[in-house]
């Protein structure tokens, strides 16, 4: 079955039973260690993780890690241009649970990211990459504590598709001949609008299907949330791209709304239930001009619009909504990207889930991760309904590569995120209180140390890991 590889003698397969983990006492679980830093901070990961299950479950449980390959070392072993081999599908395939380190992605040409390739091969879905604060940790924000949110980014499709063509190339210029000729001025809203004759062309594909079971995992997720922290932001640029990025808001709606009535309570329709509720002889009229700024200088077809909107909300959730219990449902809102950027800055606390497609997802969770100590503490999964895959948000440092030095927080947080989704959370509890109270105690590498004042001598990256462990008490 297996080519170059063999799995473990000892430990069990993860199934998985209604898209949830079915875990053995002792499941087998392949890893990636990664190209770059790979070297460094996965075994320091995999130490920690390790003396974590140990300590917590007194050897009734164990991880029986299966070593797996891709990037550089995969064509050591496989051959040129091996960088993602059949037996590392299998074994992800097969046990269905998998963690890596990061894997390097070369810009414009060569091979397309292997890291992508994984998440479309086994239709990992969500990107789920929570950004919390840990006491301590220094930041260049003045209230990081304040920014406790989960980027939940849409994993599979937009423009990581990867479909595209380069400048000059046969087909890329065919396609542009055939919208500039045929399906551009077939489309009167386009006007006389051309593609430039040299440009690159990228197809950014966004769909329903794809679009609704992120924000359905995002909403399912925020039900597990503390009361204030049951929230849904839909993050888009949908007043440009209005047929992907604006499709995916009303889908997000449009989802919440029907599968998650009872649920939930979008922002817009909280304000017309409250100005019912502040003032309960309010004309619909009155209504509408109150959720709309600008209502009076509408068109009147625009303005009979909104009335209609208002009454539909009223008659539809009043009863089970209205009364301020919609308080108690989760709030569904969106933002521009644009805007979410300096939102998670200048009003952090307001926000929790951020359900995103893929690139607004990718350029947020770095900036979240940034706000609560740096890319040394973001962690992430890739998760479908059959196969998770854990990772972090950094890539692969290769100034860093080897120097022992490189922070392994966000793959140790980012085997935390698994330890929970085994359901292992004594172990996974561990972890956070040894990982907090190093950093806490002033015990960090490079990143954190040269931001701390005063000062502090950084520890090296197998040096962090084995501080986590003596603080794990
Ligand atoms: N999922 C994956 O495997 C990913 C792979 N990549 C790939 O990684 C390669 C390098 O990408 P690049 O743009 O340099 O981005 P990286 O995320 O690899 O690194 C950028 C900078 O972020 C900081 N950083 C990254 N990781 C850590 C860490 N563990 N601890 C502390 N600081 C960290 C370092 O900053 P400083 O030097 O200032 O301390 C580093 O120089 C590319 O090929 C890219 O495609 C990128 C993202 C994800
Ligand atoms: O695959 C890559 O090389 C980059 C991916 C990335 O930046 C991410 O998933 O955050
Ligand atoms: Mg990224």
């Amino acid at each position: 079955m297996y080519d170059k590889i063999k799995p473990p003698t000892t430990g069990a397969k993860i199934t998985f039973k209604n898209g949830e983990p079915v875990v053995p006492d002792n499941p087998i679980i392949p890893f990636i260690r990664g190209d770059g830093t790979g070297i460094d901070i996965w075994p320091a990961a995999q130490k920690v993780l390790d003396a974590a299950v140990a300590k917590a479950y007194n050897g009734q449980r164990q991880i029986s890690w299966f070593k797996v390959y891709a990037g550089d070392e995969a064509c050591d072993l496989y051959g040129t241009y091996q960088y993602l081999p059949q037996d590392t599908l299998t074994a992800i395939e097969e046990y269905g649970v998998a963690i890596k380190g990061p894997l390097t992605t070369p810009v414009g040409g060569g091979i397309r990211s292997l890291n992508v390739a994984l998440r479309q091969i086994f239709d990992l879905y969500a990107c789920v990459r929570p950004c919390r604060y840990y006491a301590g940790t220094p930041s260049p924000h003045k209230n990081p504590e304040k920014l406790d949110v989960i980027v939940y980014r849409e994993n599979t499709e937009d423009i990581y598709l990867g479909i595209e063509w380069r400048q000059g190339s046969e087909i890329g210029d065919r396609l542009i001949k055939i919208l500039n000729e045929d399906l551009i001025p077939a489309t009167p809203e386009h006007g006389k609008k051309q593609i430039p004759l040299d440009a690159g062309i990228g197809i950014k594909p966004i769909s329903k299907k794809g679009s609704q079971r992120l924000v359905r995992r995002a909403i399912k997720h925020a039900l597990t949330l503390p009361k204030d922290k049951q929230q849904v932001t839909l993050v888009h640029k949908g007043n440009i791209m209005k047929y992907t990025e604006g499709a995916f808001r009303d889908w997000g709606y449009e989802l919440a709304t029907s599968e998650f009535r009872q649920e939930t309570v979008t922002e817009r329709e909280s304000w017309i239930l409250s100005n019912k509720e502040k003032n309960p002889n309010i004309s619909l009229e009155d209504n509408a001009r109150q959720i709309d700024p600008g209502f009076d200088a509408l068109t009147q077809e625009k303005k009979t619009q909104i009335v209609k909107e208002v009454e539909t909300v009223l008659n539809a959730i009043w009863d089970s909504h209205g009364n301020g219990k919609w308080k108690d449902k989760i709030m569904v809102n969106d933002r521009i990207a644009d805007s979410i950027f300096q939102q998670i800055q200048t009003r952090p606390d307001e926000y929790s889930i951020l359900a995103t497609m893929n690139l607004n997802g990718d350029y947020l969770s770095d900036a979240a991760a940034a706000i609560v100590g740096g890319l040394g503490m973001g962690p992430g999964a890739n998760i479908g309904d059959a196969c998770a895959v854990f990772e972090a948000t950094h890539g692969t440092a290769p100034k860093h590569a080897g120097l022992d030095r490189i922070n392994p927080g966000s793959v140790i947080l980012s085997g935390v995120m698994m330890l929970e989704y085994l359901g292992w959370q004594e172990a996974a509890d561990l972890v956070k209180k040894g990982l907090g109270d190093a950093i806490a105690n002033r015990q960090v590498t490079y990143d954190l140390a040269r931001l701390l004042e005063p000062a502090v001598e950084p520890l090296k990256c197998s040096e962090f890991a084995d501080a986590i462990i003596k603080h794990f008490g």
